[in-house]
C-alpha cells in the first residue's frame, strides 16, 4: 500500500512527521492541544469544544475497539484532526460498526499516524498551546505560513450551536440548554434524570429563555476564547438573575464574565480524563473529565460566589457557587463522555434545588 506522509508544522517551523490517514485533501489547522484519556477519541473526536483544534492523543494505542454511532457526542468531528502513535485498523469489538479510518474519511478529516507522541506533547508542554497545520509531505512553509494566517479561533461557538431551537420531551421540570457547542451526553444525563429538555441556540435572547418557561437553566460546554463572545453576555445575565442556573465549562466562563471575572489562556489546558479535584462542599476529591484551554480568575466574584472546586495540579478554579441563589458552575465535565463518572451526582444537586426553589416558590403564593 502506497503511503503518503504528512506534517503537523508549527508556526515556529517546528514539525512532526507521521504517515496520512483519512480525506487526503483535507487541510487541517487550528490550535494544537494534547488529551491523556486513555479511552473515548470518538467522543472526544465529536466534541464541539474541540472545534478548531488538532488533536494529540498521548495514549499510544487508538482505534482497537473502533467507533459506534451511538458514542458520538455530537452529528460531525469537529477536531480538524487527530495524532495519533499507533492505529488499530481492524476493530476487536463485536459491536464496532466503523473502523477509525472510515471515521475519518466520513467526516473528510485526517489523522497523521506513527507521530512521536511524547516528543510532540512534550514539546507541548514546554511551548504551551500553539498554532500548526497538517500538510502532506512536500508542502513549503510559505504554504504552510498561507494556511497558519487563515486560522481564525474568535467566536468559535457561532459555528458549532444548533441553528433552530429544539426539544427533548419529559415528564420532569423544565430545563433551557443554551447550546454553545452542547455534548449529547449532557442533554442525555438531564433527559435521563426525566428533564424536559428546551434547547435554544447559542444566540438566544433574554425573551427566547423567558419564552421557553424553564424551571432551570443549563449553560453548555463550548469552543473558543470565551473572552471573545461579550454578545452572549446579557442573556447570560437575564438567566443569572431569573432561573437556576448550572454552568457546565464554556458556561462556567460565561458566568465568570457576566459577573464581572475575567477569564485567561492556560499553558497547555486540561484535556483528559484523570483530573482530580476538590469539591469545598461535599469535602471530597473527585477525579474529573476535563476540556479546557481558559480558566476563570475569581476574585472579583468572591463577595457573592464561593470556589466550590479546585484543581489539585495547580489550583485552577474548577468550579463556583453561589453563597444564596441557585446558581452553580464547574470548568470540568460532569457527564464524562469520555471519563470518570465521579460527578454526575451534580446533576442530581442541580435537579433537586431547582425542584425546592420551585416548592418555595409555592409556599410564598
Ligand atoms: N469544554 C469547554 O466548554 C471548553 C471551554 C473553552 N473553550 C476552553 O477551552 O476553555
Amino acid at each position: 500500500m502506497n503511503q503518503t506522509l504528512g506534517w503537523l508544522w508549527f508556526e515556529d517551523g517546528t514539525k512532526f512527521e507521521g504517515v496520512w490517514l483519512g480525506d487526503p485533501d483535507w487541510r487541517a489547522r487550528g490550535e494544537v492541544v494534547f488529551n491523556t484519556a486513555m479511552t473515548g477519541y470518538q467522543e472526544i473526536l465529536t466534541d464541539p469544544s474541540y472545534y478548531g483544534q488538532i488533536v494529540v492523543l498521548t495514549y499510544p494505542l487508538i482505534g482497537n475497539y473502533g467507533t459506534l454511532e451511538q458514542a458520538s457526542e455530537s452529528l460531525f468531528m469537529w477536531a480538524e484532526a487527530v495524532i495519533v502513535h499507533r492505529l488499530e485498523l481492524e476493530p476487536t469489538r463485536g459491536a464496532s460498526l466503523e473502523s477509525f479510518d472510515r471515521f475519518l474519511r466520513h467526516y473528510h478529516k485526517a489523522a497523521l499516524v506513527g507521530t512521536d507522541t511524547r516528543a510532540l506533547t512534550r514539546y507541548l508542554r514546554e511551548e504551551g498551546t500553539k498554532r500548526a497545520v497538517l500538510v502532506p509531505d512536500g508542502t513549503s512553509f510559505d504554504e504552510v505560513q498561507q494556511h497558519l494566517a487563515q486560522i481564525d479561533l474568535t467566536r468559535a461557538v457561532f459555528q458549532v450551536t444548533t441553528p433552530e431551537a429544539y426539544e427533548i420531551p419529559g415528564s420532569g421540570p423544565r430545563i433551557t440548554v443554551i447550546d454553545y457547542g452542547v455534548k449529547n451526553s449532557i442533554l442525555h444525563e438531564l433527559s435521563r434524570r426525566g428533564a424536559h429538555v428546551t434547547v435554544l441556540p447559542a444566540t438566544a435572547s433574554a425573551e427566547a429563555v423567558m419564552a421557553s418557561k424553564p424551571d432551570g437553566v443549563v449553560l453548555s460546554n463550548g469552543p473558543g476564547d470565551p473572552g471573545t463572545i461579550p454578545e452572549v453576555l446579557p442573556t447570560v445575565r437575564h438567566v443569572l438573575d431569573h432561573y437556576p442556573t448550572f454552568g457546565i465549562c464554556l458556561g462556567h466562563q460565561l458566568i465568570g464574565l457576566a459577573e464581572g471575572a475575567t477569564t485567561y489562556a492556560l499553558k497547555f489546558g486540561h484535556h483528559g480524563a484523570n483530573h482530580p479535584l476538590w469539591d469545598e462542599v461535599q469535602k471530597k476529591v473527585l477525579i474529573t473529565s476535563q476540556n479546557h484551554g481558559y480558566a476563570v480568575r475569581a476574585t472579583p466574584l468572591l463577595d457573592r460566589y464561593r470556589v466550590r472546586f479546585t484543581h489539585l495540579h495547580d489550583d485552577t478554579v474548577e468550579g463556583l457557587e453561589h453563597v444564596s441563589r441557585p446558581i452553580l458552575s464547574v470548568q470540568h465535565h460532569p457527564e464524562a463522555g469520555p471519563g470518570p463518572s465521579d460527578s454526575l451526582y451534580l446533576f442530581d444537586e442541580f435537579l433537586g434545588r431547582l425542584t425546592a426553589a420551585r416548592q418555595g416558590e409555592r409556599h410564598e403564593e
